[in-house]
């Protein structure tokens, strides 16, 4: 069945984004660079790229009772997402995620301080996707505690369930509904620890992904674009030319696109091809989600994409 709204379930959280004026991060030490604040949270993000993409979509999260949580939920809720389901928590701080990156935009250290979303309790969980439809697809992050994912994949009652995994660390909260998930997104880094290894080349990871136990998804390759698994069947993906200027937020844009691309009745490789349009036009801004992403804009980049390349041959 077609779906035709989204319900995302996880973290909102207020990003702050470092970086080094030099190429080069000095460790142990002080760095002159420049800091600069916007809205995040894997599952917010989806939800935002999701909206500005047209597809109706829902939040359920926890903020403080704080400047930066009416801060996430107004602009959360300026984008188009529906909020209702974002619960303000007295006595405990908004989440946040301080990422530093080196001049030369690689992700040097990221620390996400998110206890508030450990109290997003399974009952939670049951209440939104009660009040949801049959036509509403599920989307979850691995923010959530593992016994509310665990809700999630039981209540879920033959809708799709999409999924990202955060970080390597938050992965392990997914053990136990792996094969609960229909669409699975995540880096080699997250593959690698996902299947047991130190690492491995891309096409070796996204074969152990195939014959796992999550029907399909996407390997994310940064610049090399991915490798979308189906079954057993792997099948690569490339990454649109871009100039990029800033990675955050590509990785949500490309599960966004995916998700807003099948409810529109692509199959699930054409999707994600297209989707790399909404991955490239998010790295050549600063922002983690760009306010002025639509679905024209992804098409019509995706087109462009095919034109140069067809002249370039
Ligand atoms: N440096 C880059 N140059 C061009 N495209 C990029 C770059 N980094 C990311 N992308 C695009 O964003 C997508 C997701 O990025 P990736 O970094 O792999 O995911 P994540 O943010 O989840 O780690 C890639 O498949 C690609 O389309
Ligand atoms: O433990 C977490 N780390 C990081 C994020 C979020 O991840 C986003 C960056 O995503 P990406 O990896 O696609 O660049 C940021 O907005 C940040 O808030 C999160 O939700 N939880």
């Amino acid at each position: 069945m077609r779906y035709r709204s989204v319900l995302c379930m996880g973290g909102c959280v207020v990003d702050r984004i470092g970086e080094t004026t030099e190429a080069r991060e000095r460790l142990h030490t002080s760095n002159i660079g420049r800091m600069r604040s916007g809205i995040g949270g894997v599952a917010r993000n989806v939800a935002e790229n999701l909206a500005r993409l047209g597809v109706p979509v829902g939040l359920v999260s926890a903020v403080g009772e704080d400047a930066d949580g009416r801060r996430a939920v107004a602009a959360s809720r300026a984008a188009g997402i529906d909020t209702q389901g974002v619960v303000v928590m007295t006595g405990a701080a908004t989440a946040s995620y301080t990422a530093i990156f080196n001049g030369a935009g690689e992700l040097v250290i990221g620390l996400a301080d998110m206890a508030i979303f450990d109290a997003i309790a399974p009952s939670a969980a049951e209440a939104a996707l009660a009040a949801a439809s049959d036509d509403t697809l599920l989307f979850v992050d691995a923010n959530l505690p593992a016994a509310t994912l665990e809700a999630v994949a039981r209540a879920k009652r033959g809708r799709m369930l999409a999924a990202v995994p955060v970080s390597r660390q938050k992965l392990a909260r997914f053990a136990a509904i792996l094969p609960d998930l229909d669409i699975l997104f995540l880096n080699r880094y997250e593959a690698a620890t996902l299947l047991g290894r130190e690492g491995g080349e891309p096409a070796t990871l996204a074969q152990g992904l195939a014959a796992g136990p999550v029907k399909k998804g996407l390997l994310t390759l940064g610049p090399d674009g991915a490798l979308a698994w189906e079954e057993d069947r792997v099948t690569q993906i490339p990454a649109l030319p871009s100039r990029p200027v800033n990675v955050n937020g590509a990785g949500d844009a490309l599960a966004a696109g995916t998700l807003a691309r099948l409810a529109a009745g692509d199959d699930f490789i054409a999707a994600a091809s297209r989707a790399m349009a909404a991955a490239a036009l998010t790295v050549e801004a600063m922002e983690t989600v760009r306010r002025d992403l639509s679905m024209e804009a992804m098409l019509a980049r995706f087109d462009l994409s095919l034109r140069t390349e067809t002249i370039s041959r």
